[in-house]
């Protein structure tokens, strides 16, 4: 059977992210939060703009305080108070100060600024009591990033700071790669909405509300085309209409070996190539991975446990590698310490569903409590982490180090 290493492999080969070209657009800077950067972003600035200072205090001329000292101040002439935003208007001579303010522009004349603690000020003259290095506290201009350089590279995810830093360069406005578009359905004939009352043999289709609230978290589009049932003609008719209309189709359940499982046959049909229907994990074996020109194909099985798992370790990194991230965008294991004991049979890479929680600045893994069968939905709540059993490993015991995709 493919391991998950393989199918990961192959997935993400399969992967053609969003073109820098066609598959941008432009959004207003607070609009812009999670999305990605298609173009990578110049500015006609210098950071800082102008020599300034960092600190409250006197500009200064270095070579008229080097000598000061505590019992032997130098006094100096205030000739001018500048506070930011105002351009000096004096230059500064020997034996001169200005008065100076953190983020105002240096005047000519002075290199050096002394911050306010280390001095006295009497009138407009001012004693200073200690020798500053030389252009301490002043920020040159160009100092942090020079006029024409990038930036901020393509492919990156614009939060907090990003968006910042486009707003310190004048940009109202962000060029960033649309959003994926996947589409998600449901198969299955005993599965009902939220809202309908439950006939003998019906379940609520709970598959389509988490994929689609954790797409939608990862910051695509969803297109949520509903239940389908087990009927080849109508699967075949939707999954061709999501094809021609989404960039990812994950659809789940009736990809095992039962008799209604039909999805692998309507991929063929439709001309998909199917690159693998099964892969060596528990739980998620059953699982579909197949391509069209246009679009990827996850077949997720039809187990909600099994749904949401192989969506987290699947098509979670295929939307943001697809949706333009140019790192960053494969899973995050972190090695933490099991406070549980883990077991697995062995023969396939396993996924125990748990909690990390904070224990002396460090995570330790929990394991969820109560039946792990991967149709317990209600065991999934409140987790926040898979600890990933390779095959051939059947224990982990309690203390020992484990890896967990965090989710
Ligand atoms: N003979 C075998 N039978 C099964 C195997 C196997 O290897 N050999 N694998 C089992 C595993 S593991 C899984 S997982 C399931 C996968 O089944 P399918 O993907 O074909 O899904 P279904 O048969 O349609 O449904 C399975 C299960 O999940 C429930 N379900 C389906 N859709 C939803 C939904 N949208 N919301 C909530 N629950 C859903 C469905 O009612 C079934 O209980 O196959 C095993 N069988
Ligand atoms: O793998 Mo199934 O995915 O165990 O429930
Ligand atoms: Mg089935």
């Amino acid at each position: 059977m493919l391991s998950v290493r393989d199918a990961e492999a192959t997935i993400f080969n399969a992967i053609q992210p969003l073109d820098n070209q066609q598959d941008i657009e432009f959004v207003d800077l607070l609009m812009a939060n999670n999305r990605i950067l298609a173009t990578p972003v110049t500015s006609s600035f210098d950071f800082p703009h102008w020599d300034n200072s960092a600190m409250d205090g006197y500009a200064v001329r270095y070579a008229d305080v080097q000598q000061a000292r505590a019992n032997k101040p130098i006094i100096l002439t205030v000739v001018e108070e500048i506070p930011a935003g105002y351009q000096p208007q004096v230059t500064i001579k020997p034996g001169e100060a200005a008065r100076i303010f953190t983020g105002a522009v240096m005047p000519t004349g002075a290199d050096t600024v002394v911050m306010q603690e280390k001095t006295h000020q009497e009138e407009n003259r001012i004693f200073i009591f200690a020798a500053p290095q030389l252009e301490e506290f002043v920020r040159r201009k160009g100092d942090f990033y020079q006029a024409g350089k990038q930036l901020l590279p393509a492919g990156i995810s614009l939060n907090a700071s990003e968006i910042g830093v486009l707003a310190g360069a004048g940009r109202e406005q962000v060029c960033v790669f649309r959003r994926p578009r996947v589409a998600i359905l449901s198969s299955g004939n005993e599965l009902v909405m939220p809202e309908e009352m439950l006939k003998p043999g019906q379940i609520v289709d709970s598959n389509q509300y988490a994929l689609a609230t954790l797409v939608r978290e990862l910051g695509a589009e969803v297109l949520l085309l509903g239940i389908v049932k087990d009927d080849p003609t109508a699967l075949k008719e939707i999954i061709d209409y999501a094809i021609a209309n989404a960039d990812i189709v994950i659809s789940t359940g009736g990809v095992s070996v039962g008799d209604y499982d039909y999805i692998d046959k309507i991929l063929v049909s439709l001309g998909a190539k199917v690159h693998f229907s099964s892969v060596q994990m528990r739980p998620g074996k059953p699982l579909t991975f197949a391509t069209f020109p246009n679009s990827l194909y996850f077949g997720l099985p039809g187990n909600p446990v099994s749904g949401l798992v192989t969506c987290w370790r699947f098509v979670q990194p295929t939307i943001k590698k697809l949706a333009g991230l140019s790192k960053g965008w494969e899973g995050k294991f972190l090695k933490v310490r099991s406070h549980s004991e883990l077991q697995s049979n062995g023969k396939m890479e396993t996924y125990v569903w748990g909690k990390l929680h904070l224990v002396n600045g460090g995570y330790q893994f929990h394991k969820a409590e109560g039946n792990d069968s991967s149709g317990n939905l209600i065991n999934l709540a409140q987790t926040n982490a898979l600890a990933v059993l390779p095959v051939g490993k059947t224990l982990v015991y309690s203390g020992e180090e484990v890896f967990v995709l965090q989710l």
